[in-house]
């Protein structure tokens, strides 16, 4: 388990620990009037959050299953990537998919937040790269589905 220092600006209080066994916690909107989203309208929620992670370390915004199924809402740059050098509020872009307007309540669960460990890459520029099996070829040329 590691330490990650947080600052919470919203109301909703934050879990100490994140749930054994869960890979995300979740992320409450922190907004002062409901959120009214028409079809395909999109918007960017606060969270009140604010992280400080370790080098090497990312947090992934992802959509919530039950918010894409039961209200047709997505993170619309999922997987949003909060870099460990940020230390703005961390905001949701989300985007209604359903044909239905949908509404958006303060404190109501809206994404979920993963943390990652990344590699940190030094790249090396060269004219070839090494030959394989697959070569150049992707984008279904195996012909399956
Ligand atoms: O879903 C997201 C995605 C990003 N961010 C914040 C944290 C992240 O570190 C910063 C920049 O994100 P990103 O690199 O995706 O944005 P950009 O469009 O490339 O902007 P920039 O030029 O500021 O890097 O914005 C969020 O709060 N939520």
């Amino acid at each position: 388990m590691s330490n990650v220092n947080i600052i919470n600006q919203s109301h909703h209080p934050l879990p100490k620990y994140q749930t054994s066994g869960s890979a995300g916690m979740d992320l409450c909107a922190f907004i002062t009037e409901t959120i009214t989203l028409q079809p395909l309208e999109r918007t960017l929620i606060p969270t009140g959050l604010f992280i400080e992670l370790p080098h090497s370390y990312e947090a992934q915004i992802r959509p919530r299953s039950g918010m894409a199924v039961k209200k047709g809402i997505t993170v619309i740059n999922s997987p949003g990537t909060i870099d460990s050098d940020y230390r703005g509020e961390i905001k949701i872009p989300i985007v209604n998919l359903s044909g239905e307007v949908q509404t958006i309540e303060d404190g109501e669960r809206v994404a979920q937040m993963v943390i990652a460990k990344h590699e940190t890459i030094a790249w090396n520029e060269v004219a070839e790269l090494n030959e394989t099996v697959r070569g150049a070829g992707g984008f279904g040329h195996t012909g399956t589905v």
